[in-house]
């Protein structure tokens, strides 16, 4: 249909509410997920230099810091172990499970103080194996997908009768989602922790900075076998799809801003299901060095960004700007 005023169009978005009700939804605080990287040494919080403002936490420092972001309106956090102790590493990724281990206390203790907070746990080996790769590997290098699904599962299980929420699988093995749900189901928890997977994650060069901060380089080869190729764009749609098919509470695209058009299609191939995506390190490092330089000023690109993948389709955001949002009250005043 056409006249003489259907291509009239500004009159819906003149005035700042009219503007807000032309997106279906908006950025809150419950959109957010804190990604947190905890040590094994109880008193530490050390800057991380390639991620600006982020810091590596013991549990004696980090549950102060969350305490001053849950009065601020902190809903969730995603838990990353990084071992420091010179034992750490195997390769099977042993410590992975350690009880005594960075990512079971901090589960711990951040449940304890702060009971109402969602706990999310990352599960993944690298940063616990010898070689750096997200499995436990075969004689010829690559990933042994049955050891590694064993591992994976065995480790989300602990994770999750540690007190975990959520257990979020990003370690690529193709199978984990199952093993992990039957694992959650053998030791009685399946009905109360949430299985997300990073269905959709892919290899690339916005890691860096994370993998700096985690000490989870490989230390030979890459994870080009096992993450996404980023033309990948039909393979992203079976992992999906698979992942749902194998037990996934809600799906996960990593990175974000790169992805968006996978974002859309995870919300079309799964409309009932919650659609999360990480922005991961190298983003966030990319928008600050990006403001340093003058291009744009750093809050109004940030929430541009967060705005851009809630209209793609991502119902829930993992974000580095998190305590910054909460702590500068970016969105207080809505
Ligand atoms: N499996 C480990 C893991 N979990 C989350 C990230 C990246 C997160 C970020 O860059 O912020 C990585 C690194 C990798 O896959 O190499
Ligand atoms: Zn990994
Ligand atoms: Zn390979």
């Amino acid at each position: 249909m056409s006249n003489e005023v259907s291509s009239i169009l500004q009159g819906g978005y003149h005035h700042p509410l009219s503007r807000k009700w032309q997106g279906e939804r908006e950025l809150s605080k419950s959109m957010l997920v804190y990604p947190i990287f905890v040590t094994d040494n109880a008193d530490e919080e050390t800057p991380i230099p390639s991620l600006p403002g982020q810091k590596r936490w013991g549990v004696n420092k980090l549950i102060p810091f969350l305490g001053t972001l849950v009065k601020r309106g902190l809903k969730s956090v995603i838990i990353f172990g990084v071992p420091l102790a010179s034992d750490a590493k195997d390769p099977i990724g042993s410590k992975a499970s350690d009880p005594t281990g960075p990512v079971i206390l901090a589960v711990k203790a951040i449940k304890k103080e702060f009971p109402h907070v969602f706990v999310m746990c990352d599960v993944c080996l690298c940063e616990y194996t010898s070689h750096g790769h997200c499995g436990v590997l075969n004689e010829d290098g690559t990933l042994n997908q049955d050891k590694s699904c064993a591992r994976i599962a065995d480790t989300a299980v602990d994770y999750a009768l540690s007190g975990a929420d959520c257990v979020a699988p990003s370690d690529m093995n193709d199978g984990r989602i199952l093993a992990i749900k039957k694992g959650l189901k053998k030791a009685g928890v399946a009905h109360k922790v949430m299985l997300i997977s990073y269905a959709a994650k892919f290899s690339g060069c916005l890691y860096g900075p994370f993998r700096d901060a985690a000490g989870s380089a490989p230390s030979f080869g890459d994870r080009k076998c096992y993450q996404l190729p980023v033309t990948g764009g039909g393979l992203a749609r079976r992992c999906i799809q698979r992942d749902l098919n194998e037990g996934a509470d809600a799906i996960m695209v990593k990175p974000s801003m790169w992805f968006m058009d996978v974002i859309k299609d995870a919300k079309q191939i799964a409309p009932d299901v919650p659609i999360c995506c990480y922005q991961v390190s190298g983003e966030f490092a990319t928008i600050h060095a990006a403001a340093k330089a003058g291009v744009y000023d750093l809050k109004t690109a940030a929430l541009e960004s967060f705005d851009c993948l809630i209209r793609a389709g991502a119902g829930f955001i993992l974000t580095y700007f998190t305590d910054q949002i909460l702590l500068e009250g970016w969105l207080d005043e809505q």
